[in-house]
């Protein structure tokens, strides 16, 4: 199979779908690699990095497009990216389709087969190529908040440890998955008094155990989420409901009850947020400001540090992406835990959440691909 991957286009983005480590991968398994010029750029891997890997260079994106049998990427595609996709390609990357009915109209008519990293699934119940981006989302999310809390940059002015003598700030995390769970660990770890609310109790008894007394767990209600949202001074939005969009926990009446300067750091943007006032920003204009709360709410994380996170990405697709390359269409036959990453197969929507969030009619993965 010829395996193509185009350098990423979204504002900030300089993480790579392919690493070179991968190619030489593909390559030992008989594939051919084409990659677009300059497309590790922002990794520190240069063309003749690729080209050592046994890679071939291509002049740009439209090419590898038009030549390759499946996509390699990271973020969703954009707009002049989904037109040139085609039916009897496969795309690998992340999709993030329920709060995205354009880009999920252009993946239907492009007849594309789409995979969606996101919703792969594993034997534990986890989502293990979403879990490394959630590691480093989770453990930005306090760098981000905690900047975005000093006074010159519009927040309350509190140092997260605290001082000798002056309380730390506090730090609310709703939602204790992967994200939740790396955001409490270097919240505690500057010091903060940090508290994960979620719905799981044995999620809550997990974090529990693992924090041994650090930081406090609560059930998720409506009375837990405003007494610990009304006194922190950052909260983490990390809930997810796998392929669906997030469910909207803090509303724009509870804002009134924020202190003024605090910060709402919204990583479960990229399934539409689970703050009422929140909207996707980016990179080069993270936070944004509602009722006196500042919102900060980059839907691509991970891509502010890109050489830790295109590897870890890598790490987690390779596995997969591989068998897709060696099998074609098969490898979603024989593992379903692939299969549930089926999204879009020829025109069909094949994941429940996103027809469901979008109001679209769901075929069975399993149906359509033996079709
Ligand atoms: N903005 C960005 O750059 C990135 C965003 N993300 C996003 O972060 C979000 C979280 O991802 P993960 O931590 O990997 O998910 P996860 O599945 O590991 O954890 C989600 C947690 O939310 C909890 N939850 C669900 N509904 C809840 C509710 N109503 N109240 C309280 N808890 C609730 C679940 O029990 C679970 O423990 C996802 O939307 C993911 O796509 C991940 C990486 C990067
Ligand atoms: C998961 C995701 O949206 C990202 O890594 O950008
Ligand atoms: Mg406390």
């Amino acid at each position: 199979m010829r395996v193509g991957c185009p350098k990423e286009i979204k504002n900030h983005e300089y993480r790579v779908g392919l690493t070179p480590g991968s190619v030489r991968e593909y390559v030992a398994h008989g594939h051919e690699v084409l990659v677009e010029a300059g497309a590790g750029a922002g990794i520190g891997a240069d063309d003749n990095a690729y080209r050592a890997a046994g890679a071939t260079i291509a002049k740009t994106a439209a090419d590898v497009f038009a030549k390759s049998d499946m996509i390699v990427k990271v973020k969703e595609p954009q707009p002049n990216e989904w037109v040139q996709l085609r039916d009897g390609q496969i795309l690998y990357t992340y999709l993030h389709l329920a709060p995205d009915p354009e880009q999920t109209k252009g993946l239907l008519a492009s007849g594309v087969t789409a995979i969606a990293y996101e919703t792969v699934t594993d034997d534990r119940g986890g989502l293990p190529l979403l879990a490394p981006m959630s590691e480093v989302a989770g453990r930005l999310s306090i760098q981000a908040g905690a900047t975005a809390l000093q006074k010159a940059n519009g927040g309350r002015g509190v140092l997260l440890g605290g001082v000798p003598g002056v309380l730390p700030g506090k730090v609310t995390v709703l939602g204790g998955g992967v994200v939740g769970l790396h955001a409490a660990r270097m919240a505690a770890g500057l010091g903060a008094d940090v508290t994960i609310i979620d719905r799981s109790i044995p999620r809550l008894r997990q974090l529990d155990d693992l924090f041994a007394g650090r930081v406090h767990t609560r059930y998720s209600t409506v009375e837990a989420l405003e007494e610990e949202c009304f006194s922190a001074d950052i909260v983490v939005g990390a809930v997810l409901i796998p392929g669906a969009a997030a469910p909207k926990l803090v509303t724009r009446e509870m804002l009134s009850g924020m202190k003024k300067g605090s910060v709402l750091v919204d990583v479960a943007i990229d399934q539409g947020g689970c703050f009422e006032t929140s909207h996707a920003t980016t990179h080069a204009e993270p936070t944004y400001e509602v009722d006196g709360v500042i919102h900060y709410c980059v839907a691509n994380m991970p891509g502010a540090v890109p050489v830790t996170s295109a590897h870890a990405l890598n790490n987690a697709t390779l596995h997969y992406g591989l068998q897709l390359a060696d099998k074609g269409l098969k490898a979603l036959v024989d593992d379903h835990h692939l299969r549930n990453g089926l999204n879009v197969h020829k025109g069909k929507i094949t994941n429940r959440a996103v027809a469901d969030a979008l109001g679209y009619e769901l075929v069975e993965p399993k149906a359509v691909l033996a079709a």
